[in-house]
Formats: C-alpha cells, sequence, structure tokens
C-alpha cells in the first residue's frame, strides 16, 4: 500500500461544495494544469442536477402537457379525459435526471480533467488550510468555497418536530399526496404548487408577505395568482403560519388569523438558509454571524479565499453561479476580464404563465434613480397573445435621464425565452431611441416590447 505523501494533501487550489459553480472552477483550473481538489459531502453538481433545476422542470414539463392537453377543449375539439401518472415523472426523474441520485458520471467528468475529488464534509481551518472530516489539506493558492443552501425552515411553532418536506423530499416522492400545503409562494412554492395541481393534488399556498413572488412585479404576482387558482391552488397571501402539527397522518397549520388548514404533505418553501460560519469562513474574516459570505467584483471573500454561488447572496440562480465561476477562474488565473456585474441580472419563474424578470423592479428603480417611466403591455392587446388567449404582460422600466431600460418584466407563454431580448437591452444599455428604431417579427410575443416601448410614460 502507498503512503499518503505530502503531496496527497497539498494543492493549488481547494474548492469545497461542487454544486455547479465550484465543480466548474475545479474542472476548469485543473484542465489549466493547477493541482485542484474538490470537495463535497453529496452528490457532485449540488442541488441543481438532483433536487433543483433539472427534476423541476422536468416535473414543469409534464404539468405543462397536461395543461396543454386540456386545452383542447373549445379550441380544437374534444379530449375525452386526461389522466395523469406521476409515475412517468418519477421515473423520468430518477432515471434520466439523477441516475437513481448517484453522481458517478460527475464525478467521473470532474476526475477526468485532473482534478482530485474526496467526498467529505470540509471546512476552512485558517488561511490555506481546509480539513476534510479530519484529515488536513494545504491550499497554495486559493480556497474556493460554493457550498450552496439548504431550505430554510422558519421558527414556526411545532414545525420543526413534523415530518414536513423539503425541495429534497417532493423531488425525490414516487407518489403524490391527495393534498399538500405549500409554505412561502416564491419560486419554488408556485413553480411546485402548479405542478401538483395539475397532477390532481389539492394545493394551498401560505405566503406570508402580501403577495406571491413577492420580490417581483405586483403586476406579475397578480397575474401569476390568478393563473394558479385557474389551476385549482388555494392561495393565501398575507397571512403567516402560527403553529403546525401532525397527528401522524395528517398537517394541521393554524394560521395568523386563526383560520387552518389541513393537508397530507407540507412542503416548506420559505427560502433559503447558507451557512458561512459552518464552512470556516469565519477563521478568513467573515463574521461567526454572516447570512452570506461578503464578496468582491472578483468574488474574493479575502486574500487567498473565493466564494461562488448562492452562499454569495447575489442571486440563488445556477446562472449566477456559473457566472462567478468564470469570474473566480479568470481570477486565480491571473486573467483579465470583467469584473462581476449584476445590474442585468435575469431570473426566470418557470410556471405557466412563465414570469420572466431582468434588472430593477419599477419600485427598486423609483429608490434609485430621479426620473423613471414606465410601460406596460397586456399581452391580451398584443396580437399574439389574443391569438393564444394568453394572459400575461410585457412591463419595461427606464431610467429616462440616460435614456436606457434599467428593469423588465415578461409574463406570458415563454416569458423567459421573450425576456432574452430584453435582457440584452438592460445589460449592453442600448438606448431606448434604438430599440424603439428596431423590427419586431409579427406576430410574436416579444412584438409586445415595442408596444411596451410606446407607452413608456
Ligand atoms: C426546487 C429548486 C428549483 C430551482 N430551480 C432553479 C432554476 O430553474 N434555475 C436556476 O437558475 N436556479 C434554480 N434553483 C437554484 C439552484 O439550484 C442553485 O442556485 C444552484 O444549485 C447553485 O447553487 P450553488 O452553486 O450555490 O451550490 P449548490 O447547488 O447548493 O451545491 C452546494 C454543494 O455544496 C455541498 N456542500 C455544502 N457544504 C459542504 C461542506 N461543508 N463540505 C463539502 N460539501 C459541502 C453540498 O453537498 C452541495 O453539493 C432551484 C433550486 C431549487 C431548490
Ligand atoms: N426558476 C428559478 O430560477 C428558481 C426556481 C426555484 C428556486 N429558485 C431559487 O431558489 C431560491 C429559493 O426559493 P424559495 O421559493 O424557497 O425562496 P424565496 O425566497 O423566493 O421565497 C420564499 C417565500 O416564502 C415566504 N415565507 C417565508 N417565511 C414564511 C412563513 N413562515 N410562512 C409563509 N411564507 C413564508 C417569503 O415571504 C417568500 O415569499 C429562490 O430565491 C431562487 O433564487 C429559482
Amino acid at each position: 500500500m502507498r503512503m499518503a505523501t505530502d503531496s496527497d494533501h497539498t494543492f493549488d487550489v481547494i474548492v469545497i461544495g461542487l454544486g455547479p459553480g465550484g465543480e466548474h472552477v475545479a474542472g476548469r483550473l485543473a484542465e489549466r494544469g493547477l493541482r485542484v481538489l474538490g470537495v463535497d459531502r453529496r452528490l457532485v453538481g449540488g442541488e441543481c442536477p438532483y433536487w433543483g433545476c433539472i427534476p423541476s422542470k422536468m416535473m414543469i414539463r409534464a404539468a405543462d402537457a397536461l395543461a396543454e392537453a386540456r386545452r383542447v377543449d373549445g379550441l380544437a375539439g374534444t379530449v375525452e379525459k386526461v389522466t395523469p401518472d406521476w409515475s412517468l415523472v418519477a421515473k423520468r426523474i430518477r432515471e434520466e435526471a439523477t441516475d437513481d441520485w448517484d453522481d458517478q458520471v460527475a464525478v467521473d467528468r470532474l476526475t477526468g480533467t485532473g482534478a482530485r475529488f474526496v467526498r467529505g464534509t470540509g471546512r476552512i481551518a485558517g488561511p490555506g488550510r481546509v480539513d476534510v472530516d479530519g484529515t488536513a489539506y494545504t491550499a497554495t493558492r486559493g480556497i474556493v468555497v460554493n457550498t450552496g443552501t439548504t431550505a430554510a425552515v422558519p421558527p414556526v411553532e411545532g414545525l420543526a418536530d413534523t415530518p414536513y418536506w423539503t425541495n429534497h423530499e417532493i423531488i425525490e416522492t414516487a407518489e403524490l399526496p391527495a393534498s399538500l400545503i405549500v409554505l412561502g409562494g416564491g419560486a419554488i412554492g408556485c413553480e411546485l404548487s402548479q405542478v401538483m395541481a395539475r397532477f390532481g393534488v389539492e394545493v394551498t399556498v401560505v405566503e406570508a408577505a402580501e403577495r406571491i413572488l413577492a420580490l417581483e412585479e405586483p403586476e406579475a404576482s397578480e397575474t401569476l395568482a390568478a393563473a394558479l387558482e385557474a389551476d385549482g391552488v388555494t392561495v393565501r397571501a398575507g397571512v403567516g403560519a402560527q403553529r403546525v402539527a401532525h397527528d401522524g397522518s395528517v398537517f394541521t397549520v393554524t394560521l395568523a388569523d386563526g383560520s387552518t388548514l389541513t393537508a397530507e404533505k407540507l412542503l416548506v418553501a420559505a427560502g433559503r438558509r447558507a451557512d458561512p460560519a459552518g464552512v470556516g469562513l469565519d477563521t478568513v474574516g467573515v463574521a461567526r454571524d454572516a447570512r452570506t459570505a461578503p464578496v468582491d467584483e472578483r468574488c474574493r471573500v479575502t486574500g487567498g479565499v473565493w466564494a461562488v454561488g448562492d452562499i454569495t447572496g447575489k442571486g440563488a440562480f445556477t446562472h449566477v453561479s456559473m457566472y462567478q465561476a468564470g469570474v473566480v477562474i479568470r481570477d486565480v488565473l491571473g486573467e483579465d476580464g470583467p469584473p462581476a456585474d449584476y445590474d442585468a441580472l435575469p431570473r426566470v419563474t418557470f410556471t405557466d404563465p412563465e414570469v420572466g424578470a431582468v434588472g430593477l423592479t419599477e419600485a427598486q428603480a423609483r429608490d434609485r434613480f430621479a426620473n423613471v417611466q414606465v410601460g406596460l403591455t397586456p399581452l391580451g392587446e398584443t396580437t399574439r397573445g389574443w391569438i393564444a388567449r394568453a394572459d400575461g404582460l410585457i412591463k419595461v422600466v427606464a431610467d429616462a435621464d440616460r435614456g436606457v431600460l434599467v428593469g423588465a418584466t415578461t409574463v406570458g407563454p415563454g416569458g423567459g425565452e421573450v425576456l432574452g431580448a430584453l435582457a440584452v437591452a438592460v445589460h449592453a444599455e442600448v438606448p431606448i431611441e434604438r430599440l424603439r428604431s428596431m423590427i419586431y417579427a409579427y406576430p410574436t410575443f416579444h412584438r409586445g416590447i415595442e408596444d411596451a416601448l410606446g407607452r413608456l410614460a
């Protein structure tokens, strides 16, 4: 047996947590000839491929197919009966998306780049030092933290003692409950509520804020709430949960207004929690009670320590994690490149209608700029929206002093795709006059952009 040597424990770069961004950093730096150690306590690739984006979007694809089949009635003929079968979705997630939650393919992909992989819990033990389950490692050039987030469980009386679901259990489930209470009407709550309702589950969403999707434009929240209700979801916004109990088979949730809800399952989708101190960032100067890892425009936490992904608090999205990974790869290699810039951050909630957004909402823009103009076009007033009988809207937000868009929202079929054009406009600060002189194909959904620009006032 070969004895462990110092070189087994000394690397140029150690990546703790291999979510989408961490895996990318580790693989790219190894391909560039650096000695890299990647550490993950669970599955290489993180939440996105196993319990996040990919399996949830497979659920959504299936739920959308059901909804589309149900639209045949009154538009193209009759459908005798649409019969949902969750086993097809569960099988696809298990076999196609997650390999039954086995990351061998991802591990092979990573080690194929020359990186070394250790499965275990990593913790920074001081500058250049990492402990993995009691084994000490040294990073001569730097440490990259990509430990992500876990579901935040709100401090609701009784909740912690119940067998509640998080995104893990709902993504893994092979069978659907008859009824479901969803705590939180953010992206996860809205996407999964609609899926469940379309598969015949009786769903109630409880959202403590005044409206679901509270971080986006109010018009988007309103349109989505109506769409969810049309799918049979009960939306209870503006009222928090006060107490949760489980009697062995049924959840009972008591709301702040005294009303009670009961259901077979309860999904906690009330935000995410990062743990900077848990990964030892406090040993390199981050406050012990910090909720995120503070990073500069190169994603540096401090000299020799970088962070990417949800833990940075710059947007809990795979595209942010990958974008930051690119910034870190360049910085570690000493290469030039643009600093991280989140002014044109796009996000898409993959409900039906999809809710796309980029940059600032109207309220955020009014806080930041003296002269804000807004243009809004309901999709029903566009030719394509009317043909499709589609609910939705396009809203653009402008800094009138500079004559550029600083934010936009696109709600409707393919809302996330329509967003692309507006993301370019915000990112590249294309003058509004130039956008107005563009030719927009007829009759597309994105042609509504021209109309919304015309309504800027
Ligand atoms: C249901 C759901 C749907 C989503 N849908 C989308 C979507 O459609 N689009 C989108 O852009 N985003 C979506 N997201 C968000 C997306 O999953 C995350 O933003 C993305 O995974 C990036 O996270 P990350 O890079 O911070 O790391 P994560 O994916 O969170 O991975 C972190 C990794 O670090 C590991 N780890 C943690 N602590 C340690 C430690 N101490 N030592 C070793 N390893 C550790 C974990 O095991 C994990 O593998 C969704 C999330 C959820 C939950
Ligand atoms: N399509 C996508 O890109 C996508 C999909 C899913 C998740 N995500 C990412 O994952 C992150 C986490 O999603 P999320 O939906 O859990 O979080 P979120 O922060 O988007 O929404 C959580 C919601 O829960 C509410 N809430 C908090 N405590 C509550 C309580 N006690 N009772 C009732 N409501 C309560 C909050 O007011 C908030 O509206 C998102 O911020 C997003 O970045 C992205």
